[in-house]
């Protein structure tokens, strides 16, 4: 990163990192700011950051130095893309930072400069989130905003921006005053491609997101997966609370999306707003499983059943998706969501799982648990660094579809390579989700052992997936090595 304080900086980095890793591509910050913080600990006044101020040079000088190799480090051991947050106002810091990195390490360094001239923009940005740094704590409004003003002008002394002149060996992109304009230089391979693409689609204004399955369909009172079923009769009164519930919301501007399959196209007639029907946000494709219950599937097909089980992310059904190909099908959906303001994406369970570990940075162990319930809106709503998750039951009866983690899971090295080996107990039993009433995750799955141990000592811990009223947070987080 590359910029002034209070040009949001941090604010595209932690985007950035948090779109990379939904697409695969292991990504992290490195926040200088949080090592200033650590090696000095006390707060600091604008004093600290004045050019001739020698003592504090040396100390911001070995923090980035000490950043930069954790940063090495975190690439030689497997990451992909290490965002490296500091100011770098200066030629001859980005010049150390491409030798250590380019030079030295052979990694490709791509610098992203925020170029922000709009005072009002920048005013917004002190309040917003730098009164409330930890570099502030116990600090009066005023006087952080005033202190943190003149601490600007201490950088912009010597700041020297990317020109296409000095820096024309380099890539980079400038971003102006938050995507008014772009200036795009020697962009080298996929990844600098991708990121350039996603900077130049986001935006800052403020809007709403809402997250919506369709209302509970026949297939789903039947426990049944997949198929392009109507839906029931409480979908149907879900279907109208649902227009009732957008009415009194009074959005301006909102777009409804949904998929191609019938229960979500009839979820929306009654809202009174302009639909879109996306091919690419139809339910996960279950392959030689569709229509099947959970049971069903694993009577019939009890090795893919406990594979799913495994690994649930990556599994593939015979003929049909996973959710890692529901994440790419899915990112076109994303960058046109960023694009936009106010919209009422209209979807299915593993659809809706996809899109909410995008806005509220969930990873592959945890997305396909996320538990997101029929006849429930769920409303996102961007806040300084992240999204406001809130999950708005409108109160229509209806089945459970979640199923948790399972409790059994275990797997041992296998004796033939590229092969994995598993010993989930294909004939733990399922009963289908009940078809007259609310059903909770116990009426799904009916396991033995707690807890099991892998053949390298350590352990998956099961859990089951939870709400919480207000955020998507307390969701499962197994680790299996
Ligand atoms: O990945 P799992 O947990 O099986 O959830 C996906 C399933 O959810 C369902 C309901 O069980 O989606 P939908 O919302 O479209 O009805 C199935 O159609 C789909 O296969």
């Amino acid at each position: 990163m590359v910029g002034l304080p209070a040009r949001g900086k941090t604010y595209i980095a932690k985007k950035l990192t948090r779109y990379l890793n939904w697409i695969g591509i292991n990504t992290r910050v490195f926040n200088v700011g949080e090592y200033r913080r650590r090696a000095t600990l006390q707060y600091r006044t604008h004093d600290f950051f004045r050019a001739d101020n020698k003592e504090a040079m040396e100390i911001r000088e070995k923090c980035a130095r000490d950043a930069l190799e954790d940063v090495c480090e975190w690439l030689d051991g497997g990451g992909e893309v290490a965002v490296f947050d500091a100011t770098n106002t200066t030629r001859s810091r980005r010049q150390l930072i491409y030798e250590f990195l380019t030079v030295n390490h052979s990694y490709k360094t791509f610098f992203v400069e925020s170029v922000c001239t709009d005072a009002r923009i920048i005013e917004a940005n002190i309040k917003e989130v730098k009164v409330t740094s930890p570099d502030y704590t116990g600090v009066n409004k005023d006087d952080a905003v005033r202190d943190f003003k003149i601490r600007i002008q201490h950088y912009a002394e010597f700041y020297e921006p990317l020109d296409e002149e000095h820096d024309k060996d380099y890539s980079f992109i400038r971003i102006y005053n938050q995507g008014e304009k772009f200036l795009v230089n020697r962009v080298q391979g996929h990844v600098q491609s991708r990121v350039v693409y996603y900077l130049m689609n986001i935006h800052v204004l403020p809007r709403t997101i809402y997250v919506v399955r369709h209302g509970e369909s026949d297939m789903n009172r039947m426990g049944r997966i997949g198929g392009d079923g109507d839906l029931s009769k409480r979908g149907d009164q879900f279907a109208s609370a649902l227009a009732k519930y957008v009415a009194d919301e009074k959005l301006e501007n909102l777009r409804v999306w949904t998929s191609l399959l019938k229960r979500t196209i009839q979820t929306t007639v009654g809202i009174d707003a302009p639909k879109e029907h996306w091919k690419a946000l139809n339910e996960i494709d279950a392959g030689v499983c569709e229509g099947m219950t959970y049971a069903e599937i694993q009577s019939k097909f009890p090795e893919e059943f406990a594979l799913r089980d495994a690994d649930k992310y990556h599994y593939r059904y015979p003929g049909g998706e996973s959710y890692q190909d529901l994440v790419a099908r899915l990112e076109p959906v994303i960058m046109e969501l960023e694009r936009q303001e106010n919209v009422m994406v209209v979807c299915h369970q593993a659809v809706a799982r996809c899109l909410l570990a995008y806005f509220a940075d969930k990873d592959h162990v945890e997305l396909p648990y996320l538990n997101v319930p029929l006849h429930t809106v769920v409303k996102l709503t961007p806040v300084a660094y992240g999204c406001l998750v809130e999950y708005i039951s409108l109160h229509v009866e209806c089945v459970d579809t979640f199923r948790p983690r399972p409790q059994v899971a275990k797997r041992k090295r296998s004796s033939k390579p590229g092969r994995r080996a598993l010993m989930v107990d294909p004939h733990t039993v399922y009963s289908s989700v009940p078809a007259d009433g609310l059903s909770n995750g116990d009426s799904e799955r009916h396991s033995s052992s707690p807890v099991e141990s892998l053949t390298n000592g350590s352990a998956v811990a099961s859990c089951n997936g939870d709400m919480d009223g207000l955020t998507i947070g307390a969701m499962c987080s197994g680790v299996v090595n």
